[in-house]
């Protein structure tokens, strides 16, 4: 199928463009589809593993809470009765301080808020009113403070208290341990043993959004810039959040159920997608091939869809061919529509063919007697002519015909010609040809024949048709002229005109004979 005009093109092609550009479009989507769900996936699980994690940090933190409490009240009870025992009461606060790692430093304060007893860090107030004695003592109870200043280091820390009540139940006093949070602390050693280098944190801020442990100590003290108001999240303690320095995280948190304190894991989104990359070259590698191949597949299917329509237009084009019909048969038409065209054009063609088949008929046929007439006379003797095929000619003719006409009547005159032509026909063989050339009047030509086996022939012509019982008729006679013709010798035309002589030389020889002029 070529191409006709600039803006047509090969049906091939537009169904190769037409899959090409869907496959296109499909690996695209699918990748497309494929990063956000990657991405999405990717993202849930870093929210997932820093809200699992939050909460697990949480958990550990309230064990250690309650265990520092617990090691005060111990503390608080063998000493509320021995409060006089200055000596006492510093091996506890030491022994407190010491045997365990719970605490950065320890004090024991009485009933008035005076430091009696504590480790070594705040021997400084030792005998003097402590910072944070007042709301102990007013509250009588178990109390852990906000981030405050030290009064001895200035650094900030968090002070745990327990009451002290004596044997009769008075208040006695309240033994503290501190946690410094710009320092190495317990905190520090649960919390800490876990961060990470795709650049997750984990911190612990206090109701005010005051950090109370961070990786990085000089963020201790600080303000942390979240809102968990503003989690983007519609399960758990955790999602995405717009930090105010425009960098977007994934958190996941927990609440210490004995404080206030909220536990935060958080990782950059750029750090938990990094992985992305990875996983769509392999998407990339593995689709790639699959692509490729339904790529090839679509080639080869437009060109089977295409090949049959190629062919018929190819062959239709050769109307003339007398192999053009069977060639068209045996083309493959898989498809209905194909297959459709195929039978439309196979109709068409050999309707054509028997309407060019007649009017050749027409053209070369004599409509009486169904013989060759002049112009198919004319052609095969230029053919003979172009081939240089030597041939004899008997121009032969009815003997008083016209009789015939006169005594039986023009119609038993055309059944008489009619008949002869059968019979010439009979006497032919297959390379010979029978032509009308006028009314009676005959041409036989025999295809390499010689003049003399021609003349046998005549004869046996002659004779055969004497012998013949025509209807009505009854017998009759015909005059034979015969000639040849051979290459280099004389013109086709003058053959012809010899036969034609030799027919008048029959005639007025008496009819009924065949001649030959020598
Ligand atoms: N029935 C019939 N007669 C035809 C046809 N064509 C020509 N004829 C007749 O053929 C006759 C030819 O007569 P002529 O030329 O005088 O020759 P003839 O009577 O055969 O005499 P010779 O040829 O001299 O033996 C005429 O009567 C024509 O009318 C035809 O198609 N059908």
């Amino acid at each position: 199928m070529s191409k006709v005009k600039g803006s047509i093109l090969k049906l091939n092609r537009l169904i190769l463009f037409t899959a090409l550009t869907a496959t296109v479009i499909t690996f695209i989507n699918s990748l497309a589809s494929n990063y956000q769900v990657q991405k999405e996936q990717l993202v849930s699980q870093a929210i997932d593993v820093n809200r699992a994690y939050a909460k697990k940090l949480s958990d550990t933190t309230e064990i250690f809470l309650q265990s520092s409490l617990q090691q005060l009240n111990y503390t608080s009870k063998v000493a509320a009765n021995k409060i006089d025992n200055l000596a006492f009461l510093q091996e506890q606060t030491a022994q407190l301080r010491y045997q365990t790692k719970s605490f950065n430093s320890t004090l024991l304060g009485n009933k008035d808020g005076i430091i009696l007893a504590g480790s070594k860090e705040v021997d400084a107030l030792i005998g003097r009113l402590g910072l944070i004695s007042p709301r102990a003592i007013e509250e009588k109870a178990v109390f852990i403070t906000e981030p405050f200043p030290s009064s001895v280091s200035g650094i900030l820390i968090i002070l745990m208290t327990v009451p002290m009540f004596d044997a009769d139940n008075q208040y006695a006093g309240f033994v503290g341990g501190s946690i410094y949070l710009e320092r190495d602390n317990i905190l520090g050693n649960i919390l800490g043993e876990h961060h990470y280098k795709d650049g997750s944190t984990i911190y612990v801020i206090d109701k005010s959004k005051k950090i109370l442990y961070h990786n990085d100590l000089s963020k201790v003290g600080t303000f942390a810039d979240v809102d968990l108001d503003t989690v983007e999240s519609n399960e758990g303690e955790g999602g995405l959040i717009h930090m105010e320095s425009g960098e977007d995280v994934l958190i996941g948190y927990s609440k210490v159920p004995s404080t206030d304190w909220v536990i935060i894991a958080q990782t950059p989104v750029a750090s938990s997608l990094l992985p992305l990359t990875g996983i769509m070259e392999e998407v990339v590698l593995h689709t790639t091939p699959i692509t490729f191949a339904v790529f090839i597949f679509v080639w080869f299917f437009a060109r089977s869809i295409s090949s049959p329509l190629q062919q018929l237009a190819e062959k239709a084009k050769l109307l003339e061919s007398p192999s053009t019909i069977q060639d068209i048969e045996k083309i493959n038409s898989w498809y209905v529509e194909s297959h459709g065209l195929k039978k439309s054009i196979l109709s068409s063609m050999k309707l054509i063919h028997k309407q060019i088949g007649q009017l050749q008929r027409d053209v070369t046929t004599d409509p009486l007697t169904g013989a060759n007439n002049r112009r198919a006379l004319k052609f095969r003797l230029e053919q003979y002519e172009l081939l240089e095929t030597p041939f004899s000619v008997l121009a032969l003719d009815i003997d008083y015909f016209k009789h015939i006409n006169d005594s039986y009547g023009h119609k038993v005159g055309d059944d008489v010609l009619k008949r002869l032509v059968e019979l010439m026909v009979s006497f032919s063989r297959d390379s010979d040809m029978v032509a009308r050339v006028g009314g009676e009047e005959f041409i036989f030509i025999l295809e390499n024949c010689s003049q003399e086996e021609a003349y046998t022939c005549a004869e046996r012509l002659r004779i055969k048709i004497s012998e013949e019982e025509f209807n009505v008729v009854g017998h009759l006679t015909v005059s034979i002229g015969v000639s040849s013709w051979q290459k280099d010798s004389i013109s086709i035309d003058h053959s012809l005109n010899l036969a034609d002589e030799a027919l008048y030389e029959a005639k007025g020889r008496g009819r009924n004979r065949s001649v030959i002029i020598e």
